[in-house]
């Protein structure tokens, strides 16, 4: 059968100097077809296989480890962090940049006086790597290392080696700028260039230069990544870069011989070629853009199986993307049985730093959603746009971690020429209300804040605009000042509207339901739209529908969960999602904590659902619409045109005249999701203040 693909032969892909690895995971030169293995092993030898795994575990792992690339540079890369404060270091993926170097500081007793702290893009990331680790030092995590991320600190005073968030280590510097605790810090992935990472950059470079001049303990600084620019980096960190020699397993990367209209459809056709002709026993990653394209091609891939699976080969399919419940997502890290084949459906949060076992072939369909921020519009949007072409090599580097790969790229290599040679960086697309709220908590004025690369000035403005309309600052002052309730809101892990419904609650009398509300918005989809008995489930979630809109429905989901003796056979029965629901009790557990320690008084409002609706004014305010003649909506900031999403409550029934909403995503459509309708009194009533055009 003729292939669909070709070898990427290359070495000419428009991967300027800044992509020195490249080579490194490019296919085998000596190889100019694909190969097509012509046997499955046979089957005893594949049991003995998996027995081998388990009785030679310990072994292994170190075995393993000394055979890691970065291994062999252990001396130089200790020499090198003795002499400088600062390193940036580049080795390809997979060559054990986030599992060992924080390993090799530990063991030359850089923990002796503070720990060290490697920051992930991702808390998927850091909950995996950690967990790593802790099997290669032989203890529980929680011990010598531990991970902390959004509500989960898993780390005691026993942790030397800490793998945590970006947005947390951020947090913590609100807390201590000089960032005390540290001894070291790993700010892993660099490329991704994440607003938390651009800022922490900063951060910690004064942190080390104010350290110096007290003459406090050093803080030592590595960054690390696969495809960072290593020349802007070091411009700005005034360091040289270091590069790690050595080979990891070789990926042979292959292009579709045409550009596919329809990268689903080439996906899939592709898995089924691999399942036909690839040894059971290798794992398929596959590199999609969300979660409703993820679910229903796995739903597909799970049916197609059914009927073809002719054989005693199986395949297993397992998803991964941010809203999935935590414990969903670490699922596809655990062994499937022998003569059984892992399928793994993944956004860009499988593209760096994760190693997920067993995957030898990675299928990418080449785009991504992008989320970025309008300031004329105010608001944020959702887009699917081609990936960079650091982003490519890093997924085609998730196929050779535990031996070689394959990487298959439904795009031609032409295409890919086309691709940017990195993204750009978040914060010169995202909304910054967040950061500069943390920032000003900081004490820090963007203005002469020194990034690596300073946001537009339009992304600042509306930024402080934002903040000023929430009560955070007062943005005439020179610099911004932050107000009181700036630093309250400042307290919370939230983005800051949802911090201020936080703050607002008391005075409305629904502090309780805000508390929930809020939790639950935390959280992932509570409700499980089961395909097979999507009728049942439909008929079991109207039970909780409020006629106010999504947002009081998912309160009512929430009350009644927090109610309930039997939460499991409970929502089983009405199709709701036990992780992400427990997951929000827990947020809301944490919550009240720092509602408590701030002075928060608790109240709630019963029956009185306005009070809710009208408590969500004063954080959403941006995210209102009213009903147009012609029957689609119109947003009050920025006069966007948009439509209810098919997820909503509120879709296709009758169309309240003025709706708040949580989010607008855009797909060929704008939609508007989780809806709840308002009345136009009330905007002059909660919000005196502002000028809106209600029409
Ligand atoms: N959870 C895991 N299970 C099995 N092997 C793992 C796991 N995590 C890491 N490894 C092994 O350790 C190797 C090094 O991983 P590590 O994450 O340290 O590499 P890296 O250089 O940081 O890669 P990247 O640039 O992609 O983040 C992997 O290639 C893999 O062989």
């Amino acid at each position: 059968m003729e292939s669909k693909y070709m070898i990427n032969s290359n070495g000419s892909s428009g991967m300027a100097s800044v992509f020195p690895m490249k080579r490194k995971i490019e296919p085998m030169k000596e190889q100019n077809s694909i190969k097509k293995p012509n046997y499955f092993p046979p089957k005893q030898q594949q049991q003995q296989h998996q027995y081998g795994k388990n009785v030679m575990k310990k072994n292994t792992i170190e075995q393993d480890r000394k055979a890691l690339p970065v291994y062999n540079c252990r001396q130089r890369i200790l020499k090198e962090v003795e002499a400088n404060d600062t390193l940036l270091i580049m080795g390809e993926t997979g060559s054990g940049k986030t599992t060992q170097i924080p390993q090799f500081l530990l063991q030359a007793g850089y923990a002796t006086n503070g720990i060290i702290g490697i920051t992930q893009p991702r808390r998927v990331a850091a909950i995996t790597i950690a967990k790593r680790v802790a099997q290669e030092l032989s203890c529980n995590v929680g011990d010598t290392v531990g991970y902390t991320v959004r509500f989960e600190d898993t780390t005691t005073e026993r942790t030397r080696i800490r793998y945590l968030t970006d947005g947390i280590l951020l947090r913590e510097a609100i807390r201590d700028r000089l960032l005390r605790r540290y001894s070291a810090i790993m700010l892993d992935e660099a490329h991704e260039r994440t607003v938390n990472a651009d800022v922490l950059f900063g951060i910690v470079k004064e942190a080390q230069q104010e350290r110096r001049k007290h003459k406090m303990a050093k803080l030592k600084l590595i960054i690390t990544s696969a495809t960072m620019d290593i020349d802007h980096f070091g411009q700005y960190f005034k360091v040289k870069g270091m590069y790690l020699e050595g080979r990891t397993h070789p990926v042979r990367v292959m292009h579709a011989k045409e550009s596919q209209d329809d990268y689903i459809h080439a996906a899939l056709v592709t898995l089924f070629d691999i399942h036909r002709h690839e040894p059971i026993n290798h794992d398929v990653l596959i590199f999609l853009t969300g979660q409703e394209e993820i679910e229903a091609l796995a739903q597909q891939i799970r049916q197609l199986a059914r009927i073809n699976n002719s054989g005693p080969s199986d395949v297993r399919v397992f998803t991964l993307y941010a809203q999935l419940a935590q414990g969903k997502q670490l699922e596809c890290f655990l062994p499937v049985p022998a003569n059984t084949r892992k399928i793994v459906l993944a956004t860009n949060i499988a593209e760096t730093s994760i190693t997920i076992p067993g995957i030898r072939c990675v299928i990418d369909c080449g785009y991504v959603k992008e989320k970025s921020f309008n300031p004329s519009t105010g608001l944020d949007t959702l887009k699917t746009v081609r990936i960079s072409q650091a982003q490519a090599w890093q997924r085609s580097g998730r196929a050779g971690r535990d031996a070689p790969g394959k990487c298959y790229r439904t795009y031609t290599k032409s295409n890919m020429e086309k691709f940017r040679s990195a993204a750009q960086p978040e914060i010169l697309r995202a909304n910054l209300t967040s950061t500069v709220l943390q920032l000003l908590a900081l004490g820090i004025d963007c203005a002469s804040f020194d990034f690596i690369d300073p946001p537009h000035p339009e992304g600042v403005q509306s930024a402080y605009k934002a903040l000023e309309q929430l009560g955070a600052v007062k943005a005439a002052a020179t610099p911004p000042a932050i107000t009181s309730t700036g630093r309250l809101m400042a307290q919370f892990p939230l983005d800051p509207r949802f911090a201020k419904l936080l703050l607002a609650a008391p005075s409305f009398g629904c502090m309780e339901e805000m508390l929930s509300l809020v939790a639950a918005l935390s959280s992932d989809n509570v409700f499980i739209g089961h395909t097979d008995k999507s009728e049942l489930a439909a008929l079991a979630h109207a039970k909780f529908q409020s006629k106010h809109g999504d947002h009081l429905t998912l309160l009512n989901v929430f009350a009644t969960f927090q109610k309930t003796d039997k939460p499991k056979v409970w929502c089983h029965d009405n199709f709701l999602n036990i992780r992400n629901l427990n997951y929000a009790r827990n947020v809301r557990n944490q919550l009240v904590e720092i509602c408590n320690r701030i002075g928060l008084a608790s109240n709630s409002c019963g029956d009185n659902l306005d009070a809710v609706k009208k408590c969500l004014l004063t954080g959403l305010f941006d995210n209102m619409a009213t009903l147009q003649k012609e029957g689609h909506y119109l947003t009050l900031s920025g006069r966007v045109k948009a439509k209810i999403h098919p997820s909503s409550v509120l879709h296709g029934k009758y169309k309240p005249q003025c709706i708040l909403f949580s989010e607008m995503v855009q797909t060929e459509h704008n939609f508007l999701r989780q809806v709840t309708e308002i009345s136009v009194e009330w905007i002059e009533e909660v919000l005196p203040n502002m000028k809106f055009n209600i029409k």
